[in-house]
């Protein structure tokens, strides 16, 4: 083209494109429910195929009923339209646990270091990177596992483990957040066995580190920007790992998860209602000895409405020691690290991007 502007015109943003199925696999989990063995096996080889190339799937055909669903997006739509005083008086800085609200436009807030810093486990959070968070346009929510009030660990105050904040004047509220949280959990569970034979080991293999386990939802509310620049600001500068062993996403039909891709572009995962996006976490990357992929990944809304999202990190327990899983390796993949501690490795990062009432401590 003859035309010069597009040459003298200033770097716009590297825009993203919307996924093929190719890119992010859909995978139909009717047959784990068959009773059929070979098709278990069949399903076990897809998953690990996607964790392998790029640690994200899509899942339709789950167990998870569809009125929970439908419930726990409605559970968030009345949270977050509650007035700001509301949500602060649930703001995860009263919390030592990182449960409860985070407000919009918030920097990286993380209020020390505590925990273990661990090579290869959350590479991209380096302090310069930390330094170049921008404000966002989403606001979260979150809980954990709901202890009861003598449970030995919480009296004990061992990191991680505490209560969750509940907001006041939403009757039915906590009951679906935590009917979800079950659900999911058992969810996770088969997830995780079917890793596992993927993995060829015992389905129930995971199982042991999944015992009082570490894992979050996560409500998230994402308001529409003015245009597209508006929308990378934040989001561009986002761009993260998860952490866990593995996070199982609804994501409303707005659209904004973009995830990189091997040669570097950025594709958006296709919506599907009522399916899971599922990804790998960086303690199953570590688990797996590198052999599964945790991807880069960032939400961009620029489709000019608010989204909703709701976020479910399968993080293992606590004292759970990670090291490479002997079917991960072998003379062409040696070992590329000893062992790290999840919840030490946990509480790292989260003590440097969340705020906690125990930051003073
Ligand atoms: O909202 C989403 O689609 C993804 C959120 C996410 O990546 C996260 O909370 O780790
Ligand atoms: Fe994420």
């Amino acid at each position: 083209m003859s035309d010069m502007t597009s040459i003298t015109a200033p770097a716009a943003p590297a825009l993203s494109r919307w996924a093929n199925a190719n890119e992010i696999p859909v995978i139909d989990f009717a047959p784990l429910s068959s009773g059929n063995a070979e098709a278990a096996e069949r399903v076990a080889r897809e998953v690990r195929d996607a964790c392998e190339q790029i640690g994200f799937f899509t899942i339709v055909n789950h167990p998870v009923p569809a009125p929970l669903i439908r419930n726990i997006f409605r559970q968030a739509e009345r949270f977050f339209a509650l007035p700001e005083e509301a949500k602060m008086q649930v703001w995860m800085g009263r919390s030592n646990t990182f449960r409860g609200f985070l407000p919009m436009d918030q920097g990286a807030s993380g209020t020390g270091t505590k925990g273990k810093a661990v090579a290869g486990f959350q590479n991209h959070l380096a302090e310069e990177t930390l330094k170049a968070r921008k404000p966002n346009r989403n606001e979260v929510f979150q809980i954990a596992a709901e202890l009861p009030a003598d449970d030995p660990d919480l009296l004990a105050g061992k990191p991680l483990h505490g209560r969750n904040l509940w907001p006041d004047g939403l009757p039915g509220f906590r009951e679906d957040v935590l009917g979800y949280y079950d659900a999911m959990r058992d969810f996770a569970a088969l997830l995780a066995s079917v890793f596992a034979r993927g993995l060829d080991l015992s389905p129930d293999y995971f199982a042991q580190f999944y015992r009082k386990p570490l894992i979050q939802l996560r409500l998230l509310h994402y308001l529409p920007h003015a245009d597209d620049q508006a929308a990378m600001e934040g989001g561009a500068s986002r761009a993260h790992c998860d952490a866990g062993g593995f996070t199982m996403l609804q994501q409303d039909q707005t659209g904004g998860l973009e995830v990189q891709s091997r040669s570097g572009e950025w594709i958006v995962v296709p919506p599907v209602e009522n399916a899971f996006v599922v990804n790998i976490g960086d303690s199953m990357k570590m688990w797996t000895n590198h052999r599964f992929a945790s991807t880069l990944h960032r939400v961009v809304n620029r489709y000019g409405k608010e989204r909703f999202s709701i976020g479910v990190f399968a993080n293992p327990d606590y004292d759970t020691v990670i090291s490479p899983l002997p079917t991960c390796v072998d003379a062409a993949n040696p070992p590329r690290f000893d062992s790290m501690v999840a919840g030490d490795a946990l509480l790292y990062l989260y003590s440097r991007v969340w705020p906690s009432s125990a930051a003073a401590a």
